[in-house]
């Protein structure tokens, strides 16, 4: 990316200004599965774009922090991502589980609470729930281990497969004091608590940066959004970045809308040839 694209909103304006002046009090978090690796129909082919590494560890040696936000678990965004080990990222932080996980690159380990009680009772019942709502045909289960999710990419009908489950699932999922975290064709049951909004908050308080970008492109994205608005109005310049328009409340909000995975790469990759001047 030879220019960086220009944020349509002032405060996308300020904020892109805030980071290229100070980027070392600048924090860059990015959502994995649809802004660093592209949507695929398998959710255990999915990988980080090839220019992804490249392009966080160019840009991580000049700002405060670069953090991975994710519904992954944290291990899982790891080695799809290719993170472990990368030169450059060793400072990474992988907020896996919407924020309930963290992996430190410095120490290599993830730390994970105490799985839920809710996730084997709500499993338990899981095939006898999709049976009951038709049983979509290409209906595929991710075992997630502090989560189970209901994907319905590569069911028949995909998007009739979403909307039949999504209430029979969120009863279940309330039945065990679970949560129902609806994606792009994906259903999944999670412990409530934490989003990756308040991770987000969380983490801008432990770095202490002073302005923030992040980068999203689906639902779960949506608290990070709100809390990037948050830190705007406590002071704290905010980039919003979308990758792709599957989610039109992200992309309308967004200060930064580019097309996927490979314009997000080069965005990151683009910023911190500015920064390195
Ligand atoms: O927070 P994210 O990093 O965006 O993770 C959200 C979910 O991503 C994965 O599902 C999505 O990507 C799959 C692979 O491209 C795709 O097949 C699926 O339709 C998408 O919903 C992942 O499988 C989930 O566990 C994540 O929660």
């Amino acid at each position: 990316m030879d220019t960086l694209p220009e944020p349509s909103t002032p405060a996308g304006r300020d904020a892109l200004a805030a980071l290229l002046a100070e980027p070392a009090r600048a924090l860059v978090a990015l959502d994995f599965d649809g802004t660093l690796a592209d949507i695929v129909a398998d959710p255990e082919q999915a990988r980080a774009h090839p220019g992804a590494v490249p392009a966080l560890a160019a840009l991580a040696p000049h700002v405060a922090s670069v953090a991975i936000v994710t519904g992954r678990p944290a291990g899982v965004a790891v080695r799809y991502g290719g993170f472990a080990g990368a030169a450059g990222l060793e400072h990474l932080v992988v907020l896996g589980h919407y924020g309930a996980e963290r992996w430190d690159a410095r120490s290599g380990t993830v730390n994970a609470p105490a799985p839920h009680p809710g996730i084997a009772a709500a499993r338990g019942e899981l095939p006898g729930v999709l049976d009951a709502h038709g049983a979509w045909r290409g209906t595929w289960v991710e075992e997630k281990g502090q989560a189970v999710a209901v994907h319905t990419r590569r069911a028949s009908d995909p998007e009739a497969a979403f909307e039949a489950l999504r209430a029979p699932l969120a009863e279940l999922a309330a039945r065990h004091g679970l949560i129902l975290e609806p994606g792009r064709l994906v259903l999944e049951l999670r412990p409530p608590g934490v989003d990756k909004g308040v991770a987000l908050e969380a983490y801008v308080r432990e770095v202490g940066a002073r302005c923030v970008v992040y980068a999203g492109d689906d639902l779960g994205d949506l608290p990070a959004y709100a809390a990037v608005e948050k830190l705007r109005s406590d002071g704290v310049p905010g980039l919003l970045v979308c990758s792709g328009t599957a989610i039109p409340e992200l992309a309308e909000q967004a200060d930064v809308l580019l097309p996927g995975p490979a314009e997000v790469t080069a965005f990151l990759a683009g910023l911190a040839e500015r920064i390195a001047g």
